[in-house]
């Protein structure tokens, strides 16, 4: 699969000062000398997006955002623009999480908006999609998890694919130490990889689809061992340099 590198992104959610924020990286960067061929970013609170950049000059960890609005500016209180993450340092952000949709009624209309914002400013969106335990255990879950890649990405050429990253991760495995199997994730990801065909044809082999829940270094190497898990979207491993290093060396040996 040369066609797609892997691609993994620590989500740092609602964790980690400043001062700890860097030290990760300060950390990290150092874990990870060497180590090429995944293209790698964490994603920090807002406030920390700066200096973690600064602390990254350098390295080829990126930056990114954990949402995104899809305005430039304006009385949009509490909202961030696709402008001001670039200025901040970052090169991709984070939009349609699970926590946002369940826990800030974040909609597929505007997940699209932020998405397109994000690509206009040449930010790469990591667009999440998964659905609930309850939708899973009633045989829903393509059927979800499907709608909201077409809705989300309504619109959407080729040309703009080719500069996105999809994550699945499954509602009732964040958090919960409870991770899709590989076979699982794979389903998921190549019905992903499907309908991307119906929409652009032989580009959606470009686009990287991350896996994301309970995502560890213990369980990394069979998930992305699926010819469709092209890297991962982690939260909580992605707190220490240490497992999330070790994530990304499971990504790099997984070709
Ligand atoms: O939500 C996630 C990443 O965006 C996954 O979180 P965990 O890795 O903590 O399950």
């Amino acid at each position: 699969m040369a066609l797609r590198n892997k691609f993994v992104a620590g989500n740092w959610k609602m964790h980690l000062s400043v001062a700890e924020g860097v030290a990760l990286v300060t950390e990290l960067r150092a874990l990870l000398d060497g180590v090429a061929g995944v293209r790698v970013a964490v994603a920090p609170a807002f406030t920390a997006i700066h200096p973690v950049a600064d602390a990254l000059r350098g390295s080829l960890v990126e930056i990114g955002g954990q949402n995104v609005h899809w305005e430039k500016q304006g009385a949009f209180t509490g909202e961030v623009s696709p402008e001001m993450l670039v200025e901040a340092g970052a090169t991709c952000a984070i939009v349609g999480h699970s926590e946002r949709r369940q826990l800030f009624g974040e909609t597929d209309e505007g997940v699209r908006k932020r998405a397109r914002a994000a690509l206009d400013a040449g930010l790469t969106p990591i667009v999440c999609v998964g659905e609930t335990l309850a939708e899973r255990d009633a045989g829903r879950t393509l059927e979800v998890v499907g709608a909201q890649v077409r809705a989300g990405l309504e619109g959407f050429d080729a040309n703009d694919l080719a500069k996105l990253a999809i994550a699945y991760e499954p509602v009732w495995a964040i958090g919960t130490g409870r991770t899709a199997t590989s076979a699982q994730a794979q389903e998921v990801h190549a019905a992903i990889r499907a309908i991307l065909r119906e929409l652009v044809g032989d580009a959606a082999d470009c686009v990287p689809i991350q896996y994301g829940g309970s995502v560890k270094p213990e369980n990394a190497a069979e998930l992305m061992a699926q010819p469709d898990v092209d890297g991962a979207l982690v939260g909580g491993a992605s707190l220490s340099a240490a497992s999330f290093a070790a994530i990304v060396r499971a990504a790099r040996d997984a070709v």
